[in-house]
């Protein structure tokens, strides 16, 4: 299956010069959504995982089905104020902006062993920053999986020392 036929390019969104993947075509036909979230839930069950954790919003668009799909805890991260018990906070910068990412304090159990994932890879920033917390809470980041990775973004380079998994690259 060739999923890159169920993803949308827009020119000049959200600001001019970022050629926006729009993964909600694939979403909305249901053979094409469940092949690609059973192939992403073969690289987390390959990575012997014990949760997944991923960044609001569409990190939870692939990683939900993926933790019911395998009998596994979600912990969402979230943009800062939108958790409401005891959070710790990183600051980070993506393709097309900044922000604050945040996880609940007691979500992780030290050593339990986590995948993070997000529908694309874009600078790594997201993820540089999602894996910051997991690790401040003691997780061991087993593995990163993403549907969609911009190659010419270089985010791989940014993640050099964690094992990646893209199931479509430009
Ligand atoms: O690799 P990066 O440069 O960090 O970019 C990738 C991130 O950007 C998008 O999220 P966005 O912040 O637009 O939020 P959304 O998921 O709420 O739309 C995307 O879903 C990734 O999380
Ligand atoms: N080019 C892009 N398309 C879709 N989501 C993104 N997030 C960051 N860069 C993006």
């Amino acid at each position: 299956m060739d999923f890159k036929d169920h993803i949308k390019i827009i020119e000049d969104f959200p600001k001019e010069g970022i050629r926006f993947k729009d993964i909600t075509p694939l979403m909305q036909n249901g053979k094409v959504y469940k092949q690609a979230m059973d192939e992403m839930a073969a690289y987390v069950k390959k990575k012997d995982a014990d949760i997944i954790v991923g960044p609001e919003a569409r990190g939870f668009i692939v990683g939900c089905p993926v933790a019911y799909s395998l009998e596994l805890g979600f912990v969402p991260v979230r943009k800062n104020g939108k958790l409401p018990r005891e959070v710790i906070k990183v600051d980070y910068g993506l393709e097309y902006g900044n922000d604050a990412l945040t996880i609940h304090k007691d979500s992780i159990t030290p050593g339990q062993k986590v995948v993070i994932m997000d529908d694309l890879l874009a600078t790594g920033g997201t993820i540089d920053a999602t894996i910051k917390l997991v690790e401040q809470l003691g997780g061991d980041v087993v593995g990163l999986a993403f549907m969609i990775e911009l190659a010419y973004l270089n985010g791989r380079e940014k993640l050099k020392d964690y094992d990646i998994f893209t199931l479509m690259q430009y």
